[in-house]
């Protein structure tokens, strides 16, 4: 089965209650409280697909922003609705190792290099219209204003559409420099994560997860990540310090915590945890141990 069909049909079944469908990770939480790194190395622990649903968000505001369409006017909703319904957007995972031989503990993690880690963690490509945005869709600029396009009703209808049809494609490394050309499906499961997974996108999920982390440490987080991927405040209106990157990261919380449409919600099933104080490999191992546990339940 392509993996185009293979997620069309995991998302034909979000509102299924069918025990056959693959195992669904919900993930759901605040700016930079750590949904995708970990949605990513969760799938890649499991072998599960993975879909960043915020990707979706900022591609239609980058679109929008290109096209001199201005986000923070309601007068335009419908143009940008008009650019969502259009644009073609694909998601493409690069796992760096085989799922079933990924086998480190936290300890061997903690002993890496950090060179030896960064190759170890997925990325995610993102490409609209055929071409990679990848960097383009995390600008500051793009930061500012996609609370209010995720706002537009016809929007997130628009988006959903498109997940629903996603042509996601997850490829395993073959070596730390290349990648094999065959996609493949990752059939056991898929994590997806943003704002309202647990509530509205995939209500019965199997394990729904909310994660959150104190915003002072989210901005350090942030900020750490946008001066490693080379932000550069000369073509980007990120004003580079944590003050003002966790008044960034509050603003567009409040945003999307207060608007009518699928706000950011914990959903009442789901499973709390608070990263502040967690390493990444920490959180991932209580994910994937909590994703056995219930697996091994509903097997019995
Ligand atoms: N427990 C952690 N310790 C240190 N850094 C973390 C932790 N969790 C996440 N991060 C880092 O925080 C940044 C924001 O995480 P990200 O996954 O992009 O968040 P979100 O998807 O919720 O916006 C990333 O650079 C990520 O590597
Ligand atoms: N399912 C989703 C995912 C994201 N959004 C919105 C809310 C967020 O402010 C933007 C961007 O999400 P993204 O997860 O990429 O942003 P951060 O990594 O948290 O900075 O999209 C949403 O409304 N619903």
């Amino acid at each position: 089965m392509s993996s185009k069909r293979f997620v069309t049909q995991l998302c034909r079944g979000f509102s299924s209650a069918t025990r056959t469908r693959p195992f669904q990770v919900a993930i759901d939480g605040p700016a930079a409280s750590g949904k995708s790194t970990t949605a990513k190395m969760v799938a890649q622990r499991l072998g599960f697909s993975y879909i960043d649903t915020g990707a979706f968000y900022r591609c239609v505001t980058f679109a929008a922003l290109s096209e001199g369409i201005d986000p923070s006017h309601l007068s335009n909703a419908d143009k940008i609705t008009a650019l969502a319904e259009k644009l073609d957007i694909e998601l493409q995972t690069v796992f760096s190792e085989k799922p079933d031989s990924y086998n480190r503990t936290t300890s061997d993690w903690n002993s890496a290099s950090d060179a030896s880690r960064q190759h170890q963690l997925p990325t995610t490509r993102v490409f609209l219209d055929s071409k990679d945005v990848s960097s383009d869709i995390r600008t500051g600029t793009v930061s500012k204003h996609v609370s209010a396009v995720a706002a537009i009703g016809p929007v997130r209808e628009a988006v959903l559409q498109k997940v629903r049809n996603i042509g996601a494609t997850d490829v395993e490394a073959q070596t730390n420099n290349g990648i094999n050309s065959s996609a493949r499906s990752r059939a056991a499961g898929l994590v997806m994560d943003g704002r309202d997974i647990g509530t509205v996108v995939l209500p019965l999920a199997d394990l729904k997860v909310f994660l959150v982390a104190d915003s002072h440490v989210r901005a350090k987080r942030r900020l750490q990540e946008l001066v490693k991927n080379g932000a550069d405040p000369s073509i980007d209106d990120t004003h580079l310090n944590l003050h003002a990157v966790q008044a960034d990261l509050e603003l567009r919380d409040e945003m999307d915590r207060t608007r009518k449409i699928s706000p950011l919600r914990r959903a009442v099933d789901a499973m709390d945890l608070d990263t502040s104080n967690l390493t990444l490999e920490q959180q991932v191992d209580i994910i994937v141990q909590e994703v056995h546990r219930r697996r091994s339940h509903q097997k019995t």
